[in-house]
């Protein structure tokens, strides 16, 4: 989806170093991360790579060993989590059960000094906003999970907290109304403007959503970036394997440029091999696929995924391919088809092989 961005200068949030033991395990290990107002970041990356501790330590749920925390300049160490000023929303539902949706966002508004009267007109026009006015008088039982999201949303931004915090909010829903929330949270997010940290390790939905990706391996940050320079411009193998799919070419560096099946391409992270044998990392939209009787592929598998298909070939040395095809033409590219198989020249990632 398309989004115009609230993001203005400055730092909101600044992680400064942070690092957290779990025994022997380095959690984060000098993470450094800075957020600008308004801004929506995600943190994207495999299972412990430190996400979640980055969130919580940022919460006051966790400390860290060393480092700093910044929110508006100001070093919160010493800040106990409900004074953080904070909205959290977790992945497991958090709403109180024996309390209404409308009362669940009001629950967040007791300790400030509000009439009980401002507190429900507060709590009602935020269930407005997460587009759940009418279900203001449920209990959460009765709301679906992707509904008591929404509740739970509208009560982390009924305190209007300088920092909302999600950790993988969407992940227990079902496909399709984890889409729509997200782009829902997005439409909300940039209403409300408030500077938001969001967690998944779901490739997409840190693409589709948030102003900058920040992709995270072994408790710091590997790269980050707006979407498409994650896409498109990974600066590492691993960003580049964890972000969409790539083909893995065994090739040949040499003065600056890669040689990967009779095609010489430039290199997007020059530094990583000087010369010598290589693992090119090649996007399926940049492999071409031609029926040709001559050819040494074979289409082995076609995917029909809406417009655009993957059609996957194998070639004589026994590497499998995928390319990303208009499904136009998949008529003409069955399995068994002979294929010719070019690589556009577009930059690709490299590590040694
Ligand atoms: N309280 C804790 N005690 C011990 N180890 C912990 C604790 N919290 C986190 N860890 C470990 O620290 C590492 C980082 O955990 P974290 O939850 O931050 O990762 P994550 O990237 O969010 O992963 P996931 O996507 O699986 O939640 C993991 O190896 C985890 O097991």
């Amino acid at each position: 989806m398309t989004t115009t961005t609230a993001v203005s200068t400055g730092v909101a949030v600044r992680l400064e170093n942070v690092s957290r033991r779990f025994g022997d395990l380095q959690a984060l290990d000098g993470l450094d991360l800075d957020m600008s107002p308004g801004e929506l970041v995600a943190l994207l990356g495999p299972s412990g790579c430190g996400k979640t501790t980055a969130l919580r330590i940022l919460a006051g749920l966790e400390d860290a060993d060393s480092g700093r925390i910044l929110v508006g300049g100001k070093d919160i160490a010493n800040v106990p989590v409900n004074r953080r000023d904070m909205g959290m929303v977790f992945q497991a539902y958090s709403l109180f059960p024996h309390l209404t949706a409308v009362e669940n966002v009001e629950f967040g508004l007791r300790l400030r000094r509000q009439s009980a009267a401002a507190r429900r007109r507060r709590a009602r026009d935020m269930l407005d906003l997460v587009g759940i006015g009418t279900h203001a008088d449920h209990y959460p039982q009765q709301l679906s999970g992707g509904q008591q999201q929404r509740v739970a949303l509208a009560r982390a931004l009924a305190i209007q907290p300088q920092v909302l915090l999600l950790d993988e909010p969407l992940s227990a829903l079902d496909a399709k109304v984890r889409i729509q929330l997200r782009d829902e949270i997005r439409r909300i997010q940039l209403e409300v403007g408030t500077t938001t940290l969001f967690v998944t390790h779901d490739q997409e939905e840190a693409l589709a959503l948030a102003d900058r990706v920040g992709v995270m391996r072994a408790g710091r940050l590997e790269q980050i970036g707006s979407p498409e320079d994650i896409y498109r411009s990974p600066a590492t193998g691993f960003v580049a394997e964890f972000v969409g799919l790539s083909n893995r070419f065994a090739g040949h560096v040499k003065d600056g440029g890669v040689e990967v099946l009779d095609t010489r391409l430039p290199l997007m992270n020059p530094g990583a091999v000087s010369s010598g044998p290589a693992t090119a990392l090649v996007r399926p939209e940049s492999v071409e696929v031609t029926a040709d009787p001559a050819g040494a592929g074979r289409v082995v598998a076609v995917s029909f995924l809406g417009p655009l298909s993957r059609v996957t070939v194998t070639l004589p040395d026994d590497t499998l391919v995928v390319a990303q095809v208009s499904s136009a033409r998949l008529a003409d590219l069955p399995p068994g088809t002979a294929v010719r198989v070019t690589l556009l020249p577009v930059p690709v990632v490299v590590s040694a092989a």
